[in-house]
């Protein structure tokens, strides 16, 4: 990536820090994912499977390195930046679920991108709404920090409860059916803006009850007879029974294509708020975790015997769960972002490469870059709020132009 400059944080999990970042030789706006050397087992796993794969629907590889920070050696994991947030982001701009038409339009994406992984003998093990990218090419798959390759699957069982299948959460095993699984509980939250088991409390209990009981996940009963035959087929308990990606890819829910939001659906969204995309990207607030309880919906690691599970099974020898330590939690960027457009649509001035005033922005000095091109517009402007804000921005009264500010450290 040569010489390169970490903007914003976008995004922090349990395990690393994503920015944006802006390569000062190319001028491409990039992710960088990061962790201390000491504790990016993980990154490094990732960085090996998102190097071996291509696809329009993953999220795109771009490099690694390592960095002194101070006294720290720092693991870097490139790849491309998706200005559009996460899955579960759009749900929420959409006032809280997706009408059919999105639903089908990402399911199809996101299978086709297992596909890929599937037919390279991958499990990607952590499919969820916060691991889907989207960008203006759609749905994309991120977040490889659990995957597996096929041949390595004795290893700890990773995931997030809800989305767990009933052989995952038993600990019997973690092959591509699960994945499958999960993409029929993403259906469910992208219906009904929650995961599977919402009233099943804490992980524990969502996991014995998902290993142990007869129930299976609610299907909305407002989609489509197709969209609910599609689920079952995801949702079959017995992985040898569940359907491949590669059979779903060919089911009558995603020939529908351009079929209308089923009406329940739609009369659901009109007494809703309104669609904040009719805002702009960023105008919304994301959902925060809170830090002092356990999140059903964060991924966890899985690893031996038979303690916790064990205290609700009351029978011996089921699995132990040991969850990761550090949860980590979600960064709002947007209500900073409003701020910045507010002053980008007073302030920016000129046509392509001609000069931009910003003259009213004091504090942080910035690089002003066009994304279409990734063109130098302007150096040193400043910014006002301070921090080191930045995300991508449309700037209207500059041709039409978006424009990405990336902070000058
Ligand atoms: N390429 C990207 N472009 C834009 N935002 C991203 C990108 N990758 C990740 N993010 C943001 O950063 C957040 C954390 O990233 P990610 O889920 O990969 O981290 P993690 O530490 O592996 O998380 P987890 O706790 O699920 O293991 C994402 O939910 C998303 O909001």
């Amino acid at each position: 990536m040569g010489r390169w400059t970490r903007g914003r944080t976008v995004g922090r999990g349990s395990s690393a820090t994503v920015s944006m970042a802006f390569s000062s030789s190319s001028g491409e706006v990039f992710a960088v994912k990061s962790a201390e050397m000491s504790r990016s087992e993980s990154l490094q796993r990732e960085q090996k499977i998102l190097s071996s794969i291509s696809s329009p629907h993953i999220v795109s590889y771009k490099g690694w390195d390592v960095i002194v920070d101070g006294t720290e050696l720092v693991y870097n994991l490139f790849m491309e930046y998706c200005p559009c947030g996460t899955l579960r982001d759009a749900i929420d701009r959409c006032g809280g679920w997706l009408g059919e038409a999105e639903i089908t339009r990402y399911t199809r994406q996101i299978l086709i991108g297992l596909e890929h992984l599937h037919c390279l003998g991958i499990v990607h093990c952590d499919v969820k709404p916060r691991n889907i990218l989207i960008t203006e090419e759609g749905a994309k798959i991120s977040d490889f920090g659990c995957a597996k390759r096929v041949e390595d699957l004795a290893g700890p069982t990773v995931g997030t409860p809800m989305f767990m299948a009933p052989e995952v959460a038993r600990g019997e095993g973690q092959g591509q059916p699960a994945d499958v699984w999960a993409l029929g509980c993403t259906v469910i939250e992208m219906a009904t803006g929650k995961a599977p088991w919402p009233e099943s409390g804490d992980p524990f209990s969502v996991m014995y009850r998902v290993a142990y009981s007869a129930a299976s996940p609610d299907i909305p009963s407002c989609l489509s007879d197709e969209a609910k035959d599609f689920l079952t087929k995801c949702l079959r308990k017995d992985p040898s029974e569940r359907w491949t990606v590669t059979q779903l890819l060919k089911h009558p829910f995603l020939a529908r294509l351009n079929s209308p939001v089923s009406k329940q659906c739609e009369e659901l969204k009109s007494s809703s708020p309104t669609c904040v995309l009719d805002h702009g990207f960023w105008s919304s607030s994301s959902e925060e975790l809170d830090h002092d309880t356990v999140d059903p919906e964060q991924t966890v690691l899985v690893n031996s015997a038979a303690d916790r599970i064990g205290q609700l099974s009351s029978s011996s020898g089921r699995p132990d769960w040991t969850w990761k330590e550090d949860w980590g939690h979600w960064t709002t960027v947007r209500g900073h972002f409003d701020e910045l457009n507010r002053q980008l649509s007073g302030t920016l001035c000129g046509s392509d490469g001609g000069p931009i005033g910003l003259s009213n922005m004091e504090g942080l000095e910035i690089t002003v870059i066009s994304r279409d091109g990734c063109k130098k517009f302007s150096k040193g402007c400043k910014y006002r709020e301070g921090g080191d804000v930045i995300s991508s921005a449309h700037a209207g009264q500059h041709g039409g132009n978006s424009v990405t500010l990336i902070p000058k450290l």
